[in-house]
Order: C-alpha cells, then structure tokens, then sequence
C-alpha cells in the first residue's frame, strides 16, 4: 500500500513469472516424495504468550509452494510494507483513509497495553463493565421484567455485522451457554423473520437488544419498532420499555429518540467496523448467552494473536502466511473462490460469519489512491460444516474444473464425546482424509487396477481424480472461548494482509450504498402504477407485476 499497484512491485513480477514457468511442475505428490521435511518446514504451532493458554496447529504444507515461492510471496507482503501498515493500525493511525477513521478492534480486546491514542480508547473498560453488570443481573434473575418475572428469551435485531458475529459465536459457544436463557437473532427486513420470532416469546420475560451502530439501518429500525409495538399491546404502559429494550450503538441521539435510556445504552466508537465489531457492546447478546467471564476469555484470547501479529517475524507469522497463500491462488493461478471448512457442527456458521468479514472488506475494485487495479481483490468465501458438504459440494471441489483453496478446520477433542468419542473419530478420519485426497488424488493406474481389466475407459476416467488441490488444516485441543477469540482474529488479520497487498481500503463499504439508496426511490413508487418513473424497462415491468398481484 506504497501508492504502487501490487503488480508493480518487483515481488509480483517474480512470482508471475515462477508461477509461468513453475506451475505445472508444482505437483504436490512429487513435492511430497522429495522432501520428508516437508510438514515440519511448512506447518507452525501457534502458543499463546499472554492471557488464557491457547494453541493450534496451522498445517500448510499441503499448498502448491516452494520454499523459494513462500519466500517471494513473503517479499510482496514486504513490498507492500504490511508491517508498516500493521503498525499503523495498531497506533490508531486514521488507515480508513476514505472514512478518516481509525481501525481498532484490537483497542476492544487489549488486555497486554498496546498504547493507543485515539478518543474512546480509554473508555472500553467501563462498556465493559456496565456489559458485566448487566449481563449478571439478567442471567441471575435480579433483572426483572415489567411484571416482575425473570428474563428468559432475548432476541437480538441487528444485520450485517450487527448481527453475524454474535449469531456465528453464540452457536460456536453452544456447550458454554445458559440453556434456561433463549437466544433469538433477528436481522432480515422480511416480516417473517421478526413474526415467526416474535410467536415464541413471551412479552414478560423477553428482553430485546437493539443493535446497531449507526442505528439508521432500515431493516433494524423496522424490526425494533415492530417488536415494541407487539410488546406494548401487552405492556401498554411506555415506561415498560425500559425494562425490555436495550440499545447497542454509537449513535446516543438515535437511541433516545427511539425511547430507550441511555442508561440501558452500551456505547462503541466510530472506529469500530461492523463487521469487526463482536468484541464490543454489540457482543452483549454473546456475554449474555455464555457468561461475562467466557466472553472475556474470547477477547484475551483474541488479544494473544492481535500479539502474535503484531510480534512475530512474516515467517512465522500466522496471518501473514495465511494472506500470502491465498493471494498466491487468487493472483496468479485465477481462483475465484476459497472455502472454510470446519469439521465442528459448532461452526456451522464460521463460513457465513467470514462471507461478510472478508467480502466486504476486500471486494473491491479501486486502490486507495483511486486507481482501478489491474489483478484479483477478495475471494468468493464459503463453505459448510464438515461432513455435510462432503455429500453435496465436494464432488466440484475434488473433479471439478476449478482450483478452489480450503482451508480445514478441526478440535482434536469434542465437547460431546458420546458414543466413546465414536462420531467424533469417524468426523476427524474425514478431516484428514479429504485434504489428503484433495492434494493427491488417484491416478487413472490405480482406478484401473481396481476395476479389473474389463472396465471401460469411459468408466476409468470418471473415477481419476486428479489431486494437486490445495489446502490448508488447523487443529486445535478443544473448541473453548479463547480458542475461538484467536481464530477469529487469525482470520480478521489475514484479511487486513491481503488488503495491504492489493493496496485496497479493507474498512469501507461503499458498496452497500447504491443499492439502499435505489430501493428508498422505489418504496416510495409502490403505490401507484403512474407513480413508478426513471426506471428501464425491466425494473418498470418487475413493479409493475407487484401492483397487479399484491394483496394488502
Ligand atoms: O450496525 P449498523 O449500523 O446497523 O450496520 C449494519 C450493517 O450495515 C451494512 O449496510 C454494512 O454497512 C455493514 O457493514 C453493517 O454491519
């Protein structure tokens, strides 16, 4: 992010050209059998130095590098000055250059005194207090309702990253959680979404958590009101509110004026995206869920990689080498896509969790000076819960015609041994045979000697897979709140790499805009069929088949 194009540098030219010359001979089979130091030169366990001991295996070995290729993947990140701009972001230098904002979730877990300047950095401690006491006198029952009942359902309204955080942890945290306290997420503007909620709670005992930072989004401001209309028909009386609502956000005029207190208000700062913003007060649903004391253990334990991040030579630096692989396969071998892949029902959510962190910080098409780039941003993220995609998407990521990275996810230790640990052995023997078969396939010889001699070539050729795919795999002890804190900053690290790397802004999000401005014109047309003007004739004839079919 030097001002230059990342293809300008001298390390991206050196490795368009190995990858020219390279490619075809980067066969992992071959790579394998040549060297019986390849796992222990290409895999890193990663050990917390500060806080609740945390580690992890990152294995890498299996991705399509040399040790001169990581090298040179290694000299972009340095070309691209990824260290200097780390250091800035850890400063509460203002990296958001199009906003003139700070980036500093790392200031919402930063437990070891990395120092920080920026205005609301010395406040996080108190929201974190008021968060503790809130959240035990609800979960102890000192919290009453309007009628002097218990807590017993929350439900948080909120979208995008509002949302996402505290519905992909508090699934991560099921085995932590407070099973008598149901938890409820609400976000789409589908009325469906709040009714069908709305019919399992019961007005007395719900406590509904507003969460938004701007607190303008029209789909949370729709919702919230939605529900305080249905509690008031029980509640009646208005001052009830106070008991039932509370607001998580930046914005104290909003939330005000929507008629919540601002004692019953939990504040964060501009300088927290929202979709890195799980470790402020909008993780209040999640501290609520598992306890004060195990969301604080999610943040020390995101705070150890922030460390490690901030600490470790490129090396042997976690997110840097997970953000110089994947640009390997963006930039130079045209993957569109890459996967994450959690053997772990716990993270069933992980994948859509990462859609938004990475997709909508890195898709984009200009550089921060305004310039189009001329290669490969952001990767399409997706994935599924190990084994479940192994019976629907896997067939295309083994004998398909796309290069699609992956990364492998799993604890060695399942917090539901049952059957003797019986599932979770079979679940792990899937996790280390699919990368397996991934990078190394099976050869047309050996489906031959398989098949006998009678087999048709048609039939020989269907069941070759070709392997050579690559992938990633991170094992850790046991999925625990710390566990999960340095996971999710691995990955919100290796993104902010990638986007140094490409020279992008990772903080914005100009590209929800348009579309929200556009659907404001047209509410405003749905009326009338004379009303609706400016469009094509596409969108024209779309509204106007509404009109003639709607019942209201
Ligand atoms: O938290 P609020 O302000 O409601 O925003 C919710 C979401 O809105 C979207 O349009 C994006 O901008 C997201 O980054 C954001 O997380």
């Amino acid at each position: 992010m030097s001002g230059k194009l990342a293809s300008e540098y001298p390390s991206w030219k050196k490795l368009q050209q190995i990858y020219d010359s390279e490619h075809t001979k980067l066969v992992l089979k071959d790579l394998f059998a040549q060297d019986p130091q390849r796992f222990s030169k290409f895999s890193n366990e990663y050990n917390s130095t500060e806080g609740p001991d945390v580690t992890f295996l990152l294995d890498y070995s299996k991705n399509l590098i040399t040790e001169p290729i990581l090298a040179t993947l290694l000299d972009l990140a340095r070309d691209a000055q990824v260290e200097t701009f780390r250091d800035k972001m850890f400063a509460g230098e203002h990296i958001n250059t199009s906003e003139d904002r700070a980036v500093l979730h790392i200031a919402l877990r930063n437990f070891g005194g990395f120092s920080i300047q920026e205005s609301g950095a010395d406040e996080v401690s108190g929201v974190l207090a008021h968060m503790k006491t809130f959240t035990d006198a609800v979960r102890s029952g000192e919290w009453k309702g309007y009628t002097g009942k218990t807590i017993n359902t929350i439900v948080n309204i909120g979208i995008g990253g509002s949302d996402l955080g505290p519905v992909m942890v508090t699934e991560a945290l099921k085995k932590y959680a407070k099973r008598d306290l149901t938890a409820h997420f609400v976000s789409n503007i589908d009325g469906t979404h709040i009714a069908e909620t709305l019919r399992e709670c019961d007005p007395e005992r719900t406590l509904f958590i507003i969460a938004s930072k701007t607190f303008t989004t029209q789909e949370t401001i729709t919702n919230a009101e939605s529900a305080r209309d249905w509690f008031l028909t029980s509640a009646k009386d208005k001052a009830h509110v106070a008991k039932h609502f509370v607001a998580l956000s930046t914005n104290t005029k909003a939330v005000t004026a929507f008629g919540i207190s601002s004692d019953n208000m939990f504040q964060f700062w501009d300088w927290v995206g929202g979709r890195y913003s799980l470790w402020s007060a909008i993780g209040l649903s999640i501290a609520l869920v598992i306890g004060f004391d195990n969301f604080e253990q999610l943040l020390k334990g995101a705070h150890g990689m922030d460390k490690h991040f901030k600490e470790t030579p490129l090396e042997k630096n976690l997110p840097v080498l997970l953000g110089v692989l994947g640009i390997w396969y963006n930039d130079f071998y045209g993957s569109q896509t890459h996967a994450l892949l959690p053997y772990d029902q716990y993270l069933h959510k992980f994948a859509d969790y990462f859609q938004q962190g990475d997709m909508e910080s890195n898709g984009k098409t200009v550089t921060k000076g305004g310039q189009r780039v001329n290669y490969e941003t952001g990767p399409i993220i997706w994935g599924a819960a190990g084994t479940n995609g192994q019976h629907s998407f896997y067939q295309l990521v083994h004998q398909g015609t796309k290069l699609i990275p992956a990364d492998f996810i799993a604890p060695a230790t399942t917090h539901n041994p049952i059957a003797n640990s019986k599932h979770h052995r079979i679940l792990l023997s899937n996790f280390f045979a699919q990368p397996e078969a991934l990078a190394f396939g099976k050869t047309e010889e050996e489906v031959k000697k398989e098949l006998g001699p009678n087999a048709s070539e048609a039939l020989i050729k269907s069941k070759v897979f070709e392997g050579n795919k690559p992938s990633n795999s991170i094992m850790f002890p046991l999925l625990t709140p710390a566990t999960l804190g340095a996971l999710i900053a691995l990955y919100e690290h290796k993104i902010f790499v990638q986007g140094v790397v490409w020279g992008i802004n990772s903080f914005d999000q100009m590209g929800v805009e348009l579309g929200k401005v556009l659907a404001k014109n047209i509410l405003a047309q749905l009326e009338k069929p004379e009303d609706v003007k400016g469009h094509d004739s596409s969108t024209t004839g779309l509204i106007h088949y509404y009109q003639k079919y709607r019942k209201e």
